[in-house]
């Protein structure tokens, strides 16, 4: 990675996330967060409020969090970045809005955003935008001035994001037994999302079957495909799966589900599966119970030796990849040239979505931007 140290015109960066329950009495408000004006139905919320009871109200995506702000500012500190890091959710304490006021009356004038979601998508982009652009006007409505808010590019194929999560294939290969290690397949799993969403997520010309969100998961499952080969001399057969579907039955989502894939793989004979997580950043909920808990529980009743992938969490090649991202783009904003780090077929993402980049059903303003009403 190239050598960056200056951050201006950044003022702060900003680590935006998803946010979850941290005891028994949020699981329901923290829900009901979630999914305002989506129309999930109440089915899935009781149910979902369960996954979140059986770990005793508390999503681990709290502290994962805390630990990655922990390797940020560990890794400016060593690197000479002089940025402050503030972190803001979207949907829990602390508060994207909470976070942005203190981050205005500390005088941060332009800002940074990091959020933990490495691919395009509604879900995973413009959402994070929109609840961005709600909280600029929430505090332009207090009289606040409100700072001027970049967002990072999708990261899914920056060198820190992909080595870290192959290096975690390998290692759930090489704790699967001997025997049926050579024959296991890789199940790259991400969140599934409405079909019509994902052929829609990405700029325009992204627009397509799958779009840029099917798009981004396959260059990455790709790339590391390759990176296990080259370690272990073998081709593992594998696929893009999903996990995690929510919203309406009625309603194509993007399938295979990994439990519908795990029945196929054991019907087939397969004799092991490494599911590798590429969708996420951190072992959060989703993980730990669509994966741990439900795919592990239905891999056994199969008879099917499974073993789940780590995410990058607080990595510390993480943090140097974001460090390496932040510069790059400051150095953008400033009119100099940047290096801009990226494996695989797709080159580096935009810094900027352009308009009608993952459209919402119903419009929305969306900060950090070209729609953005923001400066
Ligand atoms: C693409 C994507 C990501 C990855 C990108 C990113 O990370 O942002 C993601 C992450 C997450 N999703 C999470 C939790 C939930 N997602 C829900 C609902 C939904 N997610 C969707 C998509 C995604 N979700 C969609 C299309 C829906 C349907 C409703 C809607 O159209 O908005 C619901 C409602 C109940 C349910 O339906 O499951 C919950 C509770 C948590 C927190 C986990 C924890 O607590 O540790 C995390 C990190
Ligand atoms: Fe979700």
């Amino acid at each position: 990675m190239p050598e960056q140290h200056a951050n201006p015109p950044y003022d702060a960066l900003l680590l935006l996330s998803f946010g979850g329950p941290e005891g028994p009495d949020d699981v329901v408000p923290f829900l009901r967060n979630v999914t305002r004006g989506r129309g999930i139905p109440e089915e899935r919320l009781k149910e979902v409020g369960q996954h979140y009871f059986l770990f005793g109200g508390v999503s681990p995506i709290n502290d994962q969090n805390r630990a990655l702000l922990d390797a940020l500012r560990k890794d400016f500190a060593e690197h000479g970045v002089d940025l402050p890091v503030y972190w803001g959710n979207r949907n829990w304490a602390p508060y994207l809005t909470d976070t942005l006021r203190e981050m205005a009356a500390d005088g941060r004038r332009r800002i940074v955003t990091l959020a933990t979601s490495a691919y395009a998508s509604y879900s995973g982009c413009r959402q994070y935008r929109e609840d961005l652009a709600g909280a600029l006007a929430t505090l332009a409505a207090e009289g606040i001035e409100p700072p001027r808010v970049d967002k990072l590019r999708h990261y899914f194929n920056h060198p820190g994001f992909v080595r870290p999560m192959a290096r975690s294939v390998l290692a759930s290969l090489a704790d699967l037994p001997e025997d049926v290690r050579a024959g296991a397949h890789l199940a790259f799993t991400t969140h599934s999302i409405p079909d019509a969403a994902a052929d829609t997520s990405g700029p325009a010309e992204a627009h397509g079957e799958g779009g840029a969100y099917v798009a981004q998961h396959l260059d990455v499952a790709r790339l590391i495909v390759d990176i296990v080969r080259e370690e272990t001399g073998v081709e593992h057969p594998w696929r893009l799966v999903y996990q995690s579907r929510s919203g309406a039955p009625h309603i194509p989502w993007l399938e295979p589900d990994i439990c519908d894939h795990l029945e196929e793989l054991h019907g087939a004979g397969v004799p092991a599966v490494v599911m590798a997580p590429i969708g996420f950043v951190s072992d959060h909920m989703e993980v730990l119970y669509d994966l741990d808990t439900e795919a592990t529980a239905k891999a056994a009743e199969l008879g099917l030796p499974v073993r789940r992938s780590a995410t990058v969490g607080a990595d510390p090649r993480f943090a140097a990849a974001v460090r390496d991202l932040v510069l790059e783009r400051a150095a953008t904003e400033r009119g100099e040239p940047a290096e801009r780090c990226a494996l695989g077929a797709l080159g580096p993402s935009h810094d900027l979505c352009p308009v009608g980049c993952c459209p919402a059903r119903a419009p929305k303003p969306a900060a950090a931007g070209a729609d953005s009403p923001y400066a």
